[in-house]
């Protein structure tokens, strides 16, 4: 049996409470009068601190601004979300700038997402707050203020800070890169007074590495050199380097050297800024020029050996050339010294079809970090071509007389492509293809090499034509500035 006498009645259980109440009530004005009210204040919020029960979650808030300047990890966090969409997700903002490829699409207000990383759940939420009017009467609309609210386990704090944020911070800058539409610098062809300046149009260059036709072992050492590249920023630092690269890409005319720096600008998400020597008159033009190129950027020289007569200092008459011209060293020194050394991420490359008529001081060791040979079309390039163009995987019947052929005959890829375009029906190209190996086997290796050099001392030729035009239309004085207004530039592919 239970104690019934000691359970107490509901009357003199609310008569205890009254007079708890009562005392409570009693401490509290004397606690007033006794005690001040700032120190009230402050030994109230720290019993409430110490008593509240508390949550075992920390939530980030991640505000659209840091003061005057954006907060990156907002931006971030605003591209990356768009990879995370769920099915749960409601509402979503889309939009498209001229500059963009791609439809913008961002997460609405109010909208939540989770995200996994490392096992670690991570719950994601937009907020549009409007904030508070500093005076009520201000005729001003509210503004809004926009923040991301990022809430994990408390005892992932350190991850999530030292990790998880620069992961997003990365991925949205891959994101971006591959969202942005790709330029091309080219320099303006009016030569004035104040020099010449660079114009860019869209760089939208069809060709990638998976496409180009070259020796698989050296596209994948190239692919590598890029990656590391891009990777390397602490160790340029450390060694004390300038973050550059210098890669020179030399072949015969149609081998894929233009189409190799398309691919690297591709690959890299890089602009690309095409130098033509020809249309700069002096070093410090060419100076102003290089300085305001952007980081993560191509510089490119093509046909170095050809598109100026670059010479040493010293010119054939013994005397010493005007400091104000342009020149082969100016143009080194530039590169290597200040140009590189006050950007990041530079990539430099030079092209020619003549390696052996460069000037030493471009392939003394060190100067250009990689030379890549550009070669005739190899079976395996030949393969590659055929997969591109007539989309043939495997093998096909005419494969192997047309790779007996390659064997000893010199065809450039853009020969081989050029007849691949001939026909949809892959027969008709094949066959188109096999008529000209024959053609080219039976005037021998030879004198393919000799059309291959005809046809760069052609493109040559109409270098120095442009550039003897351009003294007619322009009244320029030395023969040597003629090149300062040739507007000369075969545009095959960049
Ligand atoms: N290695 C290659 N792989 C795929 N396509 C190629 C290759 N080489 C040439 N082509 C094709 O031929 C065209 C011309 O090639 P490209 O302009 O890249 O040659 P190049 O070596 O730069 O020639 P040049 O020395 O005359 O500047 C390209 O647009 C491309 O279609
Ligand atoms: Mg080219």
């Amino acid at each position: 049996m239970f104690p019934t006498r000691d359970i107490p009645s509901p009357s003199s259980l609310f008569s205890a409470y009254a007079s708890m109440a009562a005392s409570m009530m009693l401490v509290r004005s004397m606690a007033n009068e006794i005690i001040p009210q700032p120190v009230r204040g402050f030994l109230l919020s720290t019993l409430r601190y110490y008593f509240k029960p508390h949550s075992p979650r920390l939530t980030l808030v991640i505000e659209e601004n840091c003061g005057m300047s954006r907060n990156q990890v907002y931006d971030a966090a605003e591209v990356y979300l768009c990879t995370k969409i769920s099915p749960n997700t409601e509402r979503l903002k889309i939009s498209k700038s001229p500059k963009e490829k791609n439809l913008m699409i961002r997460l609405e207000k109010g909208e939540r997402l989770i995200d996994f990383y490392d096992g670690v759940e991570l719950k994601w939420r937009f907020v549009c707050a409007e904030s508070e009017k500093s005076n009520p009467n201000d005729s001003q609309p509210r503004s809004e203020k926009r923040f991301f609210e990022l809430s994990f386990l408390k005892k992932h704090k350190e991850q999530i800070l030292n990790t998880y944020v620069p992961f997003v911070l990365e991925r949205a800058k891959a994101i971006k890169d591959e969202e942005r539409v790709l330029k091309m610098y080219t320099l303006n062809s009016s030569y004035n007074f104040h020099g010449v300046k660079w114009e860019s149009i869209n760089l939208e260059h069809p060709a990638t590495f998976e496409t180009l036709a070259m020796d698989p072992e050296l596209k994948h050492s190239v692919m590598e050199d890029l990656n590391r590249f891009v990777k390397r920023k602490e160790f340029y630092k450390r060694v004390g380097r300038a973050w550059k690269r210098g890669y020179l890409l030399y072949g015969p005319p149609g081998t894929g050297k233009s189409s190799l720096i398309a691919a690297m600008a591709n690959h890299l998400r890089f602009d690309v800024y095409d130098l033509q020597l020809a249309n700069i008159l002096r070093d410090s033009d060419l100076r102003k020029l290089l300085l305001s190129t952007a980081n993560r950027s191509i510089l490119v020289i093509e046909d170095i050996d050809c598109s100026i007569e670059l010479q040493d200092r010293r010119r054939a008459d013994g005397r010493k050339q005007s400091d104000a011209q342009l020149t082969l060293s100016g143009l080194l020194n530039f590169i290597d010294g200040l140009w590189s050394s006050c950007g990041d991420e530079r990539i430099i490359v030079f092209t020619t079809n003549h390696k052996e008529r460069l000037d030493p001081a471009l392939l003394r060791p060190g100067r250009m970090d990689m030379h890549i040979h550009m070669s005739y079309c190899t079976s395996h390039g030949f393969k590659q071509l055929a997969n591109t163009y007539l989309g043939i995987r495997g093998h096909h019947y005419l494969f192997s007389e047309i790779e007996g052929f390659l064997e000893n005959t010199h065809v450039t890829p853009a020969q081989v492509a050029e007849e691949l375009m001939k026909g949809d029906n892959a027969d008709v190209a094949l066959q188109a293809l096999i008529k000209l190996l024959k053609r080219k086997n039976i005037e021998g290796d030879h004198d393919a090499e000799d059309d291959d050099a005809a046809a760069a001392d052609q493109k040559n030729a109409g270098i120095q034509k442009a550039k003897r035009q351009k003294l007619v239309n322009k009244p320029i004085k030395s023969t040597r500035n003629t090149r300062a207004k040739s507007m000369i530039r075969r545009r095959k592919c960049l």
